[in-house]
């Protein structure tokens, strides 16, 4: 395997600051490789390192095995954070234009239709919506068919579908041998793009690995959320009467089920999803009312939580993690 981008020790410090700590890693040729972390971490400062566009204050960093102010321009494509081209130009004019800049470069249509903007091409980009523009600079980052493409926060902005395109390029990119090097705050988008993902937090990396094995790691248990209903069945007729997280947790405890409660239910941990009927079972033997059960599997977002200390708001509700409705009853539906 070759190294095609390796950062050791990279610090970089603004006055008092650092933005960059000590970062060392390396990625490998047709990898892709996503730096995630909070505002302000340095993802942005150490894709600038390893493009050579800032000089880091120690350590050093190499691309393609020298100096990243060396490399040839063609090897390279980047989609900066911040990119403003002139607004009265349209699509089609400023990825041809960015096309003329590169010997060799891919036909201009053909990026157009990749990037999903081919009907809108003759739109002037200040009129494009901000997702739209942001695919007129991504086409422009591909247009010289890099080697190696940074792309810092490609989809911001864009819609779904235009994520799906974007990740569909960016797979593509890499099978056919393109590194692609690239920040984001979608964790769902790290998590099914990336063969390799880096947290970096206040200028450190804290944590290098495959999604899969990060959320192994870090991402903790699996949880089965339980939201009680309000409305308990009481005999005959059904009265209003909400039920108490807490007790239900006790009660559950007594069962050797480890649950804590939430604002709306309680948060079963220890189980695994063959064991969701045995939850069931117990909630039902001493009549405990749900209204819903959520499985919840961890994810890269709980690797984050965990270990960019910035866990916000209760449990369950997240409309962003991977979770599975299971009907009453217990079975997975
Ligand atoms: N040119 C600069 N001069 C001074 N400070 C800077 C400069 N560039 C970045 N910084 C500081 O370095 C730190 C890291 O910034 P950076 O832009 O790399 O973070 P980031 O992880 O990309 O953030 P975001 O997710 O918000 O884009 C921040 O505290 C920022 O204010």
């Amino acid at each position: 395997m070759t190294d095609v981008l390796v950062a050791d020790g990279v610090e970089k410090r603004y006055g008092d600051a650092d933005a960059l700590d000590g970062v060392s890693l390396s990625v490998q040729a047709g990898e892709v490789f996503a730096l995630i972390g909070p505002n302000g971490a340095g993802k942005t400062t150490l894709v600038r390192a390893l493009t050579g566009t800032t000089t880091p204050t120690a350590g050093s960093v190499t691309t393609f095995g020298e100096d990243p102010t060396a490399v040839a321009r063609e090897r390279l494509g980047v989609l900066p954070q911040d990119f403003s081209p002139p607004g009265r130009l349209t699509g089609r004019e400023l990825v041809e234009y960015y096309a003329g800049l590169y010997e060799d470069p891919i036909d201009p249509e053909e990026v157009l239709s990749t990037v999903g903007l081919a009907e809108d091409a003759d739109t002037w980009y200040e009129k494009l919506s901000g997702g739209q523009q942001r695919r007129v600079c991504l086409g422009a980052a591909l247009v010289n068919d890099p080697e190696l493409l940074f792309l810092d926060e490609p989809t911001t902005g864009i819609d779904p579908a235009g994520r799906r395109t974007v990740a569909e390029r960016v797979r593509a990119l890499a099978a056919a041998g393109t590194t692609v090097f690239l920040t984001t705050h979608d964790m769902d988008e790290a998590q099914r793009l990336a063969d390799r993902v880096g947290l970096l937090s206040d200028g450190e990396l804290v944590a290098v690995g495959p999604p899969r094995e990060l959320v192994r790691q870090h991402g903790g248990d699996a949880r089965l959320y339980v939201e009680l209903d309000a409305e308990q069945a009481d005999g005959e007729a059904a009265v209003a009467s909400t039920p108490d997280p807490e007790a239900v947790a006790t009660d559950l405890a007594e069962d050797g089920i480890a649950a804590t409660p939430t604002r709306r239910g309680v948060e079963i941990t220890g189980i695994d999803p063959t064991e969701i009927g045995r939850a069931v079972e117990a909630m039902e033997a001493r009549g405990i009312a749900y209204s819903s059960l959520t499985w919840r599997e961890p994810t890269l977002e709980d690797v984050y939580m965990e270990l960019a200390g910035e866990e916000e708001g209760g449990a369950g509700g997240d409309a962003a993690v991977r979770s599975r409705a299971v009907a009453p009853g217990g079975e997975p539906r």
